[in-house]
Formats: structure tokens, C-alpha cells, sequence
């Protein structure tokens, strides 16, 4: 099985082609994949199939080519991957399955198609506009926090941290308690504090993220949206572009009446070749 990974922004994946469908993934070899010492290692497995031929991307083969069926590194779907879109693209474009021209990319997902461009060194996707639809809470340990619930596609709860408390001072090696009652398919949560002014933005936010399915990460593009959209909210704005820091570097999120734009760097960093029974895990 040929392979190759990538990452956005620190949040990586292996990218596996397989236009015509034919491959066997399954949960427990995608966490086999994506395990750091036995495996290659990443955040999430982005399958690239032709939508014609994805159960889930036929309705939309329509409009695009290429469905990126998104898998988290334990085994589990996710509607939607907003790193995993950019680097898919980057993907497309670098491999010749898909050809650099001036309009935008449609590509497939399981929360509709997702358009992009590529900006130099990066990719940049217009993402569902976040929908801010309810707060609920996040426990860890003794901290309780309370939050945003935000729709991006996937579920996401934005606990922006009180005054004095430091994103560093998280332990974030277990899960955050949330209310399943709120989040009955779970949810991504992002912590988040105020940044110091950018240039050329709106809003500077830095944050950090638990994953659903993926543990915390370097970064997330539907959290970055999710915190963008959060923090405009907070400044009394509908519309604007915010600088959103993750530990793996910069998201830029900008945000209009009817679009929300996520860019950032996308780069491919090696190819090879994946052997199932060196896979096995005991
Ligand atoms: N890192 C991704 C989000 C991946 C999916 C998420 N873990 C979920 O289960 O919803 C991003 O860049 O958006």
C-alpha cells in the first residue's frame, strides 16, 4: 500500500490513494497506521477516493472529483477536517490527480463539498460557516470552564480561559469532561486567550485543542474556524479575519457574511510504501 504523509500546520496525516475504492480500511488499521511507535504516526488517515465511487461521496460526484473520506487517529470518522481538506489539496495538486487552474477546487467531504485555492506556500478552503448554537461546559480535573458550542461541520466547544490562567499551565493528556447530553457524538475542544495585535487582522487568538478521536494536536482547522467565529462574537462583529496561533504556527480565518476561509501552510513530506503485517499490533 503506497502512502504518503503530510500536515498542516503540525497537524499530520497519512495519505493513502486509493481512487477506485478497492481498499480495506478498517478502524483498527487506521489506528495501526496512525500509531506512533509501531506505525507511521498521525492525527488522521485522509483516503483519497474518486466521489463517484465512496458510498458517502456519490451523492455529490456532481460537483467534485475527489472525496476525502477522514478518518481520526483512533479508529473513528469525522465529518469533516479542515487541515486535513488543505493538505488533501495540496495532495491533488502535487500527484497530478487534480490540475492547477485559477477557480477554485471542489473537493467532497462528509459535511458537503469544500472549495479551495491554493496562496504560495499554502492552501487556503472555504469551510461551512460556523454556527454558534449553544454553551455547555469543560471539566479538567478541578477546572471548569465554560464554552461555545460551535457547528463547522463537526462539533466544537471554544472555553476561552479566565484572565491569569496560561494555555501551558493545561494538562490536556487526558480528556476534557463534557456534557454528552450536548454532545451526543462527542466534540473538539478548544481552549483558548487573547493575542497580541497582527498586522492585517481583526482578532489575534491563540489556542490550544483535545481532539475527538485524535487526542490533543498541533493544531485544528474546524477548531481554528470554530475560535475565529467565537472571538468575533465576543467583539460584537459578524465579519473579520482573525489570526488563530496553534502550537503548530499560524491559521488565518477570515470570515464574511456568507463565507469562512481557513488558510495556512500545507506541505507533503514523504512517500513510501505500507506493509499490513508489520501493522500488527499485539
Ligand atoms: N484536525 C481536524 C479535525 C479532525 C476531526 C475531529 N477530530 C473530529 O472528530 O471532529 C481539522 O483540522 O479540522
Amino acid at each position: 500500500m503506497e502512502f504518503t504523509k503530510g500536515h498542516g500546520t503540525g497537524n499530520d496525516f497519512v495519505i493513502l490513494p486509493d481512487p477506485d475504492g478497492a481498499l480495506d480500511l478498517s478502524p483498527d488499521l487506521v489506528a495501526a497506521i496512525c500509531d506512533r511507535r509501531r506505525g507511521i504516526g498521525a492525527d488522521g488517515v485522509l483516503r483519497v477516493v474518486r466521489a463517484a465511487r465512496h458510498p458517502e461521496g456519490v451523492a455529490l460526484a456532481g460537483e467534485a472529483e475527489w472525496f476525502m473520506d477522514y478518518w481520526n487517529s483512533d479508529g473513528s470518522f469525522a465529518e469533516m477536517c479542515g487541515n486535513g481538506a488543505r493538505v488533501f489539496v495540496r495532495y491533488l495538486l502535487e500527484t497530478g490527480s487534480a490540475a492547477p487552474s485559477g477557480a477554485a477546487l471542489p473537493v467532497a467531504t462528509r459535511a458537503g463539498v469544500v472549495r479551495a485555492r491554493v496562496e504560495g506556500e499554502g492552501v487556503a478552503v472555504e469551510m461551512r460557516h460556523p454556527r454558534l448554537y449553544d454553551t455547555s461546559t469543560a471539566t479538567l480535573g478541578h477546572l471548569t470552564l465554560a464554552g461555545t458550542a460551535v457547528d463547522v461541520g463537526n462539533p466544537h466547544l471554544v472555553c476561552p480561559l479566565p484572565a491569569g490562567l496560561e494555555l501551558t499551565a493545561l494538562d490536556l493528556t487526558r480528556p476534557p469532561e463534557v456534557d454528552t447530553a450536548v454532545f451526543p457524538a462527542g466534540v473538539n475542544v478548544e481552549f483558548t486567550a487573547p493575542g497580541e495585535p497582527v498586522d492585517g487582522t481583526d482578532r489575534h487568538v491563540r489556542m490550544r485543542v483535545y481532539e475527538r478521536g485524535s487526542a490533543e494536536t498541533l493544531s485544528c482547522g474546524t477548531g481554528a474556524c470554530a475560535v475565529a467565529a467565537v472571538a468575533l462574537r465576543d467583539a460584537h462583529r459578524d465579519t473579520g479575519v482573525v489570526a488563530v496561533d496553534v502550537p503548530g504556527g499560524r491559521l488565518t480565518v477570515t470570515v464574511t457574511g456568507d463565507s469562512c476561509w481557513l488558510s495556512g501552510p500545507a506541505t507533503l513530506v514523504a512517500t513510501g510504501h505500507l506493509t499490513r503485517p508489520a501493522l500488527s499490533r499485539p
